[in-house]
């Protein structure tokens, strides 16, 4: 299994291109499904999770093709992929590829919408809490579904076809609206979606299947109006830069001290997170190519956060905050309102010499003036990227086991890191 190495001490100084947003890839990729037409997305990023979905959809008979040149491909940038679902061979999605991967599970509502019939086992996914998948059935059940679980596996059958209907989410779900979204497209009639997830992530989805020919309004507000097409056609679409990642080597200068330009970043897609990073006392300048972050000499400020869907603090960067806080001049309160078991971080963080109690939902980070190297284990995606910005600080060696987590969220990190000036190396064994 590989690991990375870091000796924490260096700044950071240059320049880190951020890459596709896998969160956004992923349920473009499954998009693919809605039409017999070619699928091109632009901005892919070579990661795990987009590997893995490439198997399922291959599993179900979408056809993929990479464009552009082979050897950029194998050092893994971000690249433009063509989809094909000319026929779907098999609307069963198998336990041994969805466990795997959370967002996997999203197959059900093209498959439902276009084929009538799915037959999806229950998903994985970090390992951050429960994660019912009880709003994706209640919402295609509102749409004419008939909605079955049985042997760890959801099936849903549409014969006659999705009915549109207005169906009010009871929570704000990124998964659930996605799912439903792509669902309705193909529905006869109006769907009106209500208490929708906002996360920009949704809004490439709908334009995306927007230039495939569905009716959508409304993405990116709370209430999205679909207007039931018959089919869809082929499209492109780019990838929008990934939010999360741009976050985290945000907060990985706001620790480390130094001058990066985030490449491609787009502060719109995180101007909330922006603004507390630029609380703790870093710098954020957008520029035309990017976001310039900066930290020179000033001690970490505390500030408190809590997660919150978009507009707000996202979740997917709370453990990378909670590495910045452990080195704050004073104390800093994180609450997690979106997963109940987000917090696996805190007794890695506490290995290098972190001091963060916890109490229920909210974490107490008292900052220290020093971290120590020591090896740790990557529990989940976020919480093993925090472990590497608290290395980055930290005196003497890091080394962060179980990287595969990193693997399937974080597009060459280590070279990115390494590129700034990081003392940073995959051990691989
Ligand atoms: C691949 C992907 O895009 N993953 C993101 C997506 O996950 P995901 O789409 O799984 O997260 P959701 O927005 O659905 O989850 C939000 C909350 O709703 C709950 N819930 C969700 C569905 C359901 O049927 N019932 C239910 O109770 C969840 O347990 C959680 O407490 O959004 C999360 C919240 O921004 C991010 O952390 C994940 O990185
Ligand atoms: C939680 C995440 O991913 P997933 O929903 O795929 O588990 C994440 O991207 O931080």
């Amino acid at each position: 299994m590989d690991r990375i190495r870091l000796v924490g001490g260096n700044e950071l100084n240059g320049r880190i291109p951020i890459s596709g947003a896998k969160n956004a890839a992923l349920p473009l990729m499954i998009a693919s499904l809605l039409t017999d037409d070619t699928l091109t997305l632009e901005n892919v990023p070579h990661l795990a999770d987009v590997e893995q979905l490439i198997r399922i959809l291959g599993n179900h008979g979408v056809d993929y093709s990479v464009n552009g040149r082979r050897e950029k491909q194998q050092e893994g940038y971000s690249r433009t992929i063509n989809f094909t679902a000319r026929n779907i061979v098999d609307t069963t999605a198998p336990y041994e590829l969805v466990s795997k991967m959370r967002a996997s599970f999203w197959v059900v509502g093209p498959l439902v919408a276009r084929m009538g019939e799915a037959k999806v086992s229950l998903p994985g996914g970090c390992a951050i809490g429960t994660r019912p998948v009880d709003l994706f059935l209640e919402g295609l059940a509102a749409l004419g579904a008939k909605i079955e679980v049985e042997n760890g596996y959801v099936l849903a059958k549409a014969k006659n076809r999705l009915k549109g209907n207005r169906y009010v989410f009871p929570k704000v779900s990124v998964g659930a609206t996605h799912v439903l979204m792509m669902a309705a497209t193909l529905a006869r009639g109006e769907t009106v979606l209500e208490n929708a997830a906002r996360e920009p992530e949704v809004v490439n989805l709908a334009d995306c299947l927007n230039a495939m020919g569905a009716k959508i309004t409304g993405a990116g507000t709370s209430t999205i109006h679909i207007d039931g097409v018959e089919m869809l056609s082929g499209a492109r679409q780019k990838v929008i830069p990934d939010r999360i990642e741009t976050g985290t080597y945000a907060m990985a200068v706001a620790m480390a001290g130094g001058d990066v330009l985030l490449e491609n970043a787009r502060p719109d897609l995180l101007q909330g997170a922006l603004d507390i990073i630029a609380e703790t006392g870093a710098e954020i300048v957008p520029t035309n190519s990017g976001i310039r972050v900066k930290r020179n000499g000033h001690g970490i400020q505390p500030v408190d956060i809590t997660t919150e869907p978009f507009p707000g603090f996202p979740t997917d960067l709370q453990a990378q905050f909670m590495g910045l806080m452990t080195m704050a001049k004073g104390k800093s309160r994180i609450t997690e309102t979106i997963f109940e078991n987000r917090f696996m971080h805190v007794q890695e963080l506490a290995r290098l010499g972190a001091k963060i109690s916890l109490s229920g939902q909210t974490a107490t980070v008292e900052g220290v003036d020093t971290l120590k190297g020591a090896p740790v284990m990557a529990t989940d995606l976020r919480a093993s990227v925090s472990l590497v910005i608290a290395g980055l600080a930290a005196e003497g060696e890091t080394i962060v086991n179980r990287v595969y987590h990193l693997d399937r969220g974080f597009e060459r990190l280590e070279e990115k890191l390494s590129g700034c000036g990081a003392v940073i190396e995959r051990l691989s064994s």
